[in-house]
């Protein structure tokens, strides 16, 4: 034993070896590390043939921390042992929590080895290096890493008679707050003993984050492999509403290999907060990490759905409307008497991201009247159909109607229909029993539309739904409640529901593709949502949108040419494309005043197919520049044989707005 002591001992050992903390680690074999805490031991006093001294906490104290350590100790016990306890039962082994301090809080199963007298391995007892030399616990703390200790790796004599297995557990804030060990005098297989306590201890510190962060956040598990998206090994990262990654475990900083704290998910993933809010979140998201390696992602959304956003009563520059149809469109006026002193006003919380209605249009009629008819509408039991180019802002309008109305309260449940995967819209929608199908979860899911009970369901790109969840939507519709798949239970729901599509709907229901009385069902009120070069308020929205952007970030202005070219602009990808621009027009501009050369070059391509459709338009004897819509469309139709394809391009209008004018004329398409 001498000689092997002697073996042990490190030789030459430096300041910077002796050092504790993961940084010094790195990079340093199981031997050095031995080496290491031996030096220590021998640096503290101690001989090989000492006892140890367990420091023991009186009882009094010991309940003092266990107390202190309960949400440690319960999810230990209730929600991490129960998954280990048949692997480890038969191996008689002792499993062992330790506080930051190596103070034993508790011990869990049956080692072979003698009375806890003479084990140690005991309430109350500190496991640190000072006291019991080099040990699994002490020794997992000291270094803030996991190790297993072999028998005779032990620097007391008197605990060569087990290995042990220890890894220490990090919070939700990454402060060290304890240790598990297990530890066995049985010849186990130990790669194995050591990586279950590593998992274990993994699993100890996810939980602890569910625990404190599940109830208002979002949370997000990520994974290389998305079958193993509910192991313990997977990514974990805690965001509040505005994606600001608030918490994250080990692993997730590991993997990504940088420092996550603070940063915003779009900074980390090739996503924004609005998408993961309305993500169906059994649905694992296939994104990419800074630009380059691909991970799927599970969105896990917080369990009380709880806005802590500031009420929009209180901005400056908005009028609460304490009725529906009272709501103040265009004048943005300083808030009246009535407003201000209303008894009852509307407790509605609006969101950050959420976009007030009254600055939704800027002196657009057509805009102004379908807000507000939609705004009075939401109150019905109407439902609403929008129809409007990619990128017009369908999404937008829904959230701010949700917001708006008497449902705010309640979630809104957005649902992108072509985003699913056809096989699986049902059960996302409609919900299912557990064990319902292979592959549903084992806990069954209750489904978008109950989510949306008392609330809002959009569904986006209805017009891609499968034909068989339109029979099932048709009937929830119909009889206003839902049942499960694979349940015989029927749940009523109250839904508002409003539907968009950027299809035209009549043309999928003549082409067979859509269900006639489901189009009837969905387009109680329907809307039109102009694309945006057929606005008239362009240029007022324009300014608006840089002046909010430039809330965001200070940003160059916009010169009188500049707002001329932006309105010139014929925007085929709507608000969207406009948004973009101006991002990243402001974002290359380091000057006062925003130029033509800090804008994308695809603004140009579009700018110059418009020049050149143009000049065609101009050769053309029967130019369409200046003759209404109200003649041009019912003409060009007529030209084209009733191709709204065609008549629509030549026109430099949407399909949306052929079949307007096409239907005032009572022409048949
Ligand atoms: N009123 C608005 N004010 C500010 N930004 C807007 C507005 N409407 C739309 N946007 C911007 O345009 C983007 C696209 O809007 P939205 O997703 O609502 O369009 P959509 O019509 O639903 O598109 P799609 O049919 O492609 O789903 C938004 O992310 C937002 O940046």
């Amino acid at each position: 034993m001498q000689d092997e002591e002697q073996q042990q001992k490190p030789e030459a050992l430096t300041g910077t070896e002796a050092l504790t903390g993961s940084e010094a680690l790195a990079g340093q074999t199981h031997k050095e590390r031995i080496q290491a805490s031996w030096y220590r031991c021998e640096q503290f006093g101690l001989e090989h043939g000492s006892r140890p001294d367990f420091a023991t906490l009186p009882k009094g104290t010991l309940g003092d921390l266990i107390d202190q350590h309960r949400s440690l100790l319960e999810t230990t016990e209730n929600e991490v042992l129960p998954y280990y306890q048949n692997i480890l039962s038969n191996s008689a082994c002792m499993i062992v929590l330790a506080d930051r301090q190596g103070h034993v809080l508790n011990t869990w199963g049956q080692p072979r080895f003698g009375s806890a007298a003479e084990h140690g391995l005991i309430g109350g007892n500190q496991w640190s290096e000072m006291g019991a030399g080099t040990n699994a616990i002490g020794t997992a703390l000291i270094t803030g890493q996991a190790i297993q200790v072999g028998r005779d790796e032990h620097f007391l004599r008197a605990n060569r008679f087990m290995v042990g297995s220890a890894s220490p557990i990090y919070n939700a804030k990454n402060d060290l707050v304890g240790v598990l060990d297990i530890s066995s005098d049985a010849y186990l297989p130990q790669d194995h003993t050591f990586g279950m306590v590593k998992l274990m201890s993994l699993s100890v510190e996810n939980r602890l984050i569910f625990s404190a962060f599940q109830k208002e956040h979002f949370i997000l598990s990520f994974n290389t492999n998305v079958s193993s998206l509910d192991s313990h090994w997977s990514g974990i990262l805690v965001l509040d509403e505005n994606g600001t990654i608030v918490s994250a475990n080990r692993r997730a900083e590991v993997v990504l290999a940088r420092d996550l704290a603070l940063l915003n998910i779009n900074q980390v993933f090739d996503i924004e907060m609005r998408e993961i809010k309305h993500h169906p979140f059994s649905l694992p998201l296939k994104l990419i990490a800074m630009g380059r390696y691909q991970f799927y992602v599970k969105v896990i959304p917080p369990v009380q759905q709880i806005m802590r956003v500031p009420d929009f009563r209180q901005r400056a520059d908005y009028v609460a409307p304490s009725q529906p149809e009272a709501i103040v469109m265009t004048e943005k006026k300083p808030p009246t008497e009535k407003t201000t002193k209303a008894e009852n006003p509307p407790s509605i919380t609006i969101p950050d991201n959420v976009i007030p209605m009254a600055e939704l249009q800027h002196g657009d009629e057509r805009v102004e009247r379908l807000v507000r008819q939609a705004h009075k509408i939401m109150e019905k039991d109407i439902p609403i159909l929008i129809h409007g180019e990619t990128g017009a802002g369908k999404e937008i309008f829904v959230r701010s109607l949700h917001y708006h109305s008497s449902r705010a309260k309640e979630m809104l449940v957005a649902v992108n229909c072509a985003a699913i995967p056809a096989e699986l819209v049902e059960s996302e929608l409609f919900g299912y029993e557990k064990g319902a199908f292979t592959g549903a979860q084992n806990r069954g899911s209750i489904g978008l539309i109950r989510r949306a009970h008392r609330g809002t369901l959009f569904l986006d790109e209805i017009g891609e739904m499968p034909m068989m969840v339109q029979s099932r939507l048709l009937r929830v519709l119909q009889e206003r409640v839902v049942t499960p798949l694979g349940s015989t239970e029927a749940f009523p729901v109250d839904i508002k529901l409003i539907s968009a599509t950027n299809r035209i709907l009549k043309d999928e229901v003549k082409e067979g593709r859509f269900r006639q009385d489901l189009y009837y069902r969905i387009s109680g009120l329907n809307i039109e949502l102009p694309a945006l070069r057929e606005r008239t308020d362009k240029a007022a929205l324009i300014q608006y949108l840089h002046e909010r952007l430039r809330k965001e970030e200070p940003g160059p202005a916009l010169s009188p040419d500049m707002l001329e070219l932006l309105v010139r602009h014929p925007w085929p990808g709507n608000m969207r494309q406009l948004v973009h621009v101006l991002k990243v027009g402001m974002a290359m501009a380091d000057e006062e005043t925003l130029e033509e050369w800090h804008l994308p070059d695809d603004f140009f391509d579009d700018l110059d197919a418009m020049a050149a459709q143009t000049e065609e338009a101009s050769q053309n004897p029967n130019s369409e520049q200046d003759e209404p819509l109200e003649k041009l469309i019912p003409r060009l139709l007529n030209e084209f044989k009733g191709n709204v394809s065609q008549t629509a391009k030549t026109a430099g209008v949407s399909r949306n707005t052929v079949y307007k004018y096409a239907r005032a004329k009572g022409n048949d398409v």
